[in-house]
């Protein structure tokens, strides 16, 4: 490990710098300004805040983070280059806390082909580059690019040549994403034995995720002595990525026992940070993104939101709370179970017997497996049915629209009912619109002429598989009737809200009848 008295990782945050360069995250300097405040709420240690010698505008954000920021310390990267240089050390002038990033690559491959160089040129250059940016900051990190695939002892070599020209931070990157775990581990046991000095510097890690192993690297560096992790927030960077910060950073503290050693980021301002940049930038994070997509604290399942009812601790490593989101979400959908469904319906307000709940259950479970997601107003929308709807005694089984399109359409319908003394009926209608022809074939069915007064259908949810309500009023008997009732389809919402109706009508004719004939029988 290097010879530093406190013993903490620093986040290194480059999300202005190397995140920028991810393609379609270019962001203004009122945009890079918006992200430095969040980063220093967030508590990183240092803000790499850009290039300065690429562009006016990026000397401009360099600088106006360095007059403002004040917590983070404030890094701006140069090649090493005397311009670079001097660009970066003018952008830091106003800093309280500046460090200039010098850099030159040490591998093989960049240095016969990128640099045209020789070993001993880029040594000479690399010394020279951190020797000339100590004469304007005494915070000096050098790193070598490519690190990852060049020789290990070359790079010793060139990292003692940087420690003895002032630099105090040396930064080992998988600038290509090439590196594995246990071999980018092994080369910060290396580095922490071969170069000399190195007691008077920290190691850095820094890497890319091209083969999807940059928060594994970063947290292998960490295990053989790194003490500085170079990330950026939602992971965002040069093609794959850089390692994202708020996964090293709950690494770190949700495995704190494994690791022994942590970070002072306020973790609470994680989704808030992360939300920023999605905000800033228009790149929007998968939703299974770890720490901070819209499903890392979502169950869907019904065994896991069962067991999260318990405990929340059978199926969450991290509590949301403690990375800025209100709460685990439990998700209704097509694997859910009773106990996610009754905890919410409680939540709604809905107390439902068991019985009751059974059959919630059973129109739950049929909705969930025509929708993706069944929202809080299909839950209302389900309990209102089972606690306020009586059954029987018919039941729609089918229900088909033919010719219900066109200007020269002939709607017709076909309804299958069942009634509870066991028989099946099946009609058919024609309409001059496919509800007017559903209510005929269901008139028929029954047996139930019916007189309609009013139809109203409205959307219940939004989205394609939104439910629809559909309301009738009826008369018949001399008496009005209303109905409701809520599909995913807006006709077979007809269908149902109008046999709820004519079941409501047999019921009472029923009722009549059995009064009739019990006076009947007292007279
Ligand atoms: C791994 C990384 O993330 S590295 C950082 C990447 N970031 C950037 O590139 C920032 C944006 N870049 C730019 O705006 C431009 O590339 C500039 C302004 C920096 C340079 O532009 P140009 O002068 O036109 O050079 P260009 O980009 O074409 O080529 C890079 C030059 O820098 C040289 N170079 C590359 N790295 C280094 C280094 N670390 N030290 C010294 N020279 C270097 C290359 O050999 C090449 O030199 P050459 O033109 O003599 O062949
Ligand atoms: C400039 C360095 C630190 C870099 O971004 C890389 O090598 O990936
Ligand atoms: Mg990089």
């Amino acid at each position: 490990m290097s010879g530093v008295s406190e013993d903490f990782v620093r986040i290194f945050d480059t999300t202005l710098r190397d995140g920028e360069q991810s393609p379609g995250c270019s962001m203004t300097t009122p945009q890079k300004l918006t992200i430095a405040r969040a980063l220093s709420e967030l508590g990183v240690d240092v803000i790499e805040a850009g290039f300065a010698a690429a562009s006016p505008d990026d000397f401009a954000a360099v600088q106006a983070i360095a007059r403002e920021a004040r917590g983070p310390r404030v890094a701006a990267l140069a090649r090493c280059q005397r311009n670079d240089i001097e660009r970066a050390a003018a952008a830091l002038e106003p800093a309280e806390k500046g460090r200039i990033h010098v850099f030159i690559a040490t591998s093989d491959i960049h240095l016969a082909h990128k640099l045209r160089m020789s070993r001993a040129e880029a040594l000479d250059a690399a010394a020279a580059g951190v020797e000339l940016a100590r004469q304007y900051c005494d915070d000096v990190e050098f790193s070598a690019e490519d690190a990852s695939r060049s020789d290990p002892a070359y790079l010793a070599d060139v990292f003692s040549a940087a420690i003895e020209a002032g630099a105090r931070t040396l930064n080992v990157p998988d600038t290509v994403g090439y590196a594995v775990p246990e071999e980018y581990g092994a080369l910060f046991k290396y580095l922490s034995e071969h170069v000399r000095g190195i007691e008077k510097a920290i190691l850095s890690c820094h890497c890319h995720d091209d083969l999807g192993m940059a928060v594994a690297n970063s947290l292998a560096a960490v295990q053989n002595g790194a003490r500085q992790v170079e990330c950026t927030i939602n992971g965002i960077g040069e093609r794959a990525g850089n390692a994202a910060l708020e996964e090293i950073v709950m690494a770190l503290r949700t495995r704190a026992p494994f690791y022994g050693v942590g970070t002072r980021v306020n973790t609470k301002r994680l989704y808030p940070t992360s939300r920023q940049l999605v905000a800033v930038t228009g790149s929007a994070v998968a939703r299974n993104k770890a720490i901070i997509g819209e499903n890392a604290f979502a169950h869907e399942s019904g065994i896991h939101q069962h067991g999260m009812l318990r405990n929340r601790e059978t199926y969450e490593i991290m509590s949301p709370d403690d990375v800025g989101v209100s709460r685990s979400q439990l998700v209704l959908g097509k694997h859910s179970g009773r106990a996610a469904l009754s905890d919410r319906l409680r939540e709604l307000g809905f107390a439902l017997d068991e019985s009751a709940l059974n059959q919630a259950f059973a129109h739950f479970k049929s909705l969930a497996d025509k929708k993706k997601e069944v929202f809080d107003a299909d839950l209302e929308a389900i309990a209102l049915g089972q606690t306020g709807n009586e059954q029987g005694p018919w039941r729609l089984l089918a229900l088909q629209i033919q010719g219900a399109i066109g200007r020269d359409a002939v709607p017709s319908a076909s309804v299958r009912l069942a009634h509870e003394d066991g028989r099946v009926v099946q009609e058919a209608a024609v309409g001059d619109g496919p509800v007017h022809a559903i209510f005929a074939a269901i008139e028929r069915a029954t047996g139930t002429a019916v007189t309609l007064r009013q139809f109203q259908v409205r959307a219940l949810t939004t989205g394609e598989d939104a439910q629809g309500e559909a309301r009738v009023e009826i008369e018949a008997d001399g008496r009005e009737y209303r109905g409701r009732a809520v599909s995913t389809d807006i006709l077979e919402a007809s269908a149902l809200a109008l046999v709820e109706v004519i079941n409501r009508i047999e019921r009472r004719r029923a009722l009549q009848a059995s009064a009739g004939a019990s006076e009947e029988a007292v007279a």
